[in-house]
């Protein structure tokens, strides 16, 4: 297994180019199975999950085409077969096969995902948006079954909470229904109106994606469609704190500061600026750093996959930081191994206290999660001495190329294989 080998103490300087987001990547190559034309996808990030996910989708048939540049999923002759638990089991993200194979047979079985380290992630939601859109849903030893009669008569989805992957979940199937669809409460996520704008290329009639209520015209007549993904927001935070907990100056291309306003204020608050430029943005930090209360909420508030990145920062600041996990009940798996490295942190219930400004100390720590992960990075990159992160194939899942686009800024990093 992989590890790290970071020694901390360098100011961070130069250009990062923030890839595709793996979160609007995702649901997009589930998407793609919809139609039975090809869907050119670019701006995929070049990390394990998205390699996972094209493998699932050609177990289902579809074909598969990559180059450098461009990646088409050609559904035409989609089989409907269950993928082998042991497939799907690692990434949450496959639930999102459900919709389009319902879609497309008027029957699916995909088996449940599991749950993960940060958090039990039942698929309650996403089941009782296909039912409210008249499929026929129950789970069987594990399998989620879904079934319709004829098409999707279509309707009214009501989401108890804005769950994200409920939310494409609706969009996807309701594109194939018979009538027109509402979805009220949906996610407002940039991730949900770019897997619209995706699903609009492909010749489906969405309004409202990234607004709370989502109008979908059904029967759909698919086309063969090319849709360039949005860039990845929580990359792009997260190389802002490499910045501001290093006292350095990145230039962030292709992020977009609409897509960052809370994670800009919160980096403001703390003692760094941000800027936009012709690229994207640059973020840089002076050295000193304040406190700062984050609470994690459903977009356009504070996302729960920067709290672990956040909190590191929180860890090099003098004083107390409160912050607050609202998405997920067990998303402090990093909190352990930052104190490793020497961070004062009490947990209580869903918040953590971080007492910051003792200078961290490096030490051998453990990668849990993709988030909990890169903390550890973005906190060795700040420490005194070397640190090594074991098990980096959890940050493999979501970033590509972290170590180089690291040491090119100037970071002392290594990759020890094996
Ligand atoms: C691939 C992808 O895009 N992943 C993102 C997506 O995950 P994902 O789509 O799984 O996240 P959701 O928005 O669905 O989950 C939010 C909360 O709702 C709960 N819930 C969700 C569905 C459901 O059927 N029942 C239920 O109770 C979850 O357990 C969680 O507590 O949004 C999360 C919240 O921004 C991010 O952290 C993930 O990185
Ligand atoms: C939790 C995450 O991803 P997933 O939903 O794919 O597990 C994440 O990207 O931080």
């Amino acid at each position: 297994m992989d590890r790290l080998r970071i020694i901390g103490g360098r100011r961070l300087q130069g250009a990062v180019a923030v890839s595709g987001a793996k979160n609007a990547a995702l649901p997009q190559i589930a998407a793609a199975l919809i139609s039975p034309h090809p869907v050119e996808l670019t701006n995929l990030p070049a990390v394990s999950d998205v390699d996972n996910m094209l493998g699932v989708a050609q177990l289902y048939g579809a074909r598969i085409e990559r180059d450098a540049h461009a990646t088409t999923i050609d559904a035409g002759a989609l089989v409907p077969r269950e993928v082998a638990y042991d497939t799907v089991r690692r990434m949450r993200a496959t639930v999102l096969f459900l919709a389009p194979l319902l879609a497309r047979f008027g029957a699916a079985r995909v088996s449940l995902p599991g749950g993960c380290a940060i958090g039990a992630r039942p698929v309650d939601l996403h089941l009782k948006a296909l039912t409210a859109l008249g499929a026929e849903v129950a789970v069987e030893n594990g399998v989620i079954v879904a079934s319709a009669a004829g098409e999707l008569p279509g309707g009214r989805v009501v989401l108890g909470s804005p769950s994200v992957g409920a939310t494409q979940t609706a969009m996807m199937a309701a594109t194939a229904a018979a009538g027109e669809s509402e979805i009220v409460n949906a996610a407002r996520e940039p991730e949900v109106a770019d897997l619209a704008a995706c699903l609009v290329a492909m010749g489906a009639r969405i309004e409202g994606a990234g607004t709370h209520r989502i109008l979908v015209q059904g029967r759909t007549e698919w086309r063969p469609a090319k849709h360039h993904g949005i860039p990845d927001r929580i990359e792009a935070g997260t190389y802002a704190v490499a910045a501001a907990i290093t006292g350095g100056q990145l230039e962030l291309t292709n992020a977009r500061m609409e897509h960052l306003a809370a994670v800009i204020q919160v980096l403001e608050t703390m003692g760094a600026s941000v800027w936009p430029s012709n690229r994207g943005l640059v973020v840089t930090g002076d050295g000193a750093l304040r406190t700062a209360d984050i609470t994690t909420e459903p977009y356009p508030g504070f996302p729960t996959d920067l709290q672990a990145q956040f909190m590191a920062l929180a860890c090099c600041a003098p004083g107390t930081s409160l912050i607050r996990e609202t998405i997920f009940e067990n998303r402090f798996m990093h909190v352990p191994e930052l104190m490793r490295l020497g961070a004062d942190i009490t947990l209580q219930g869903t918040t953590a206290a971080v007492r910051g400004g003792t200078p961290l100390k490096g030490a051998q720590v453990m990668a849990t999660d993709l988030r909990a992960s890169v903390s550890l990075v973005l906190a060795a990159l700040a420490a005194e001495g070397e640190t090594v992160i074991n098990r980096v194939y959890h940050l493999d899942r979501g970033y590509e190329q972290l170590d180089r686009k690291l040491a090119q800024c100037g970071a002392e990093i290594e990759r020890l294989r094996g």
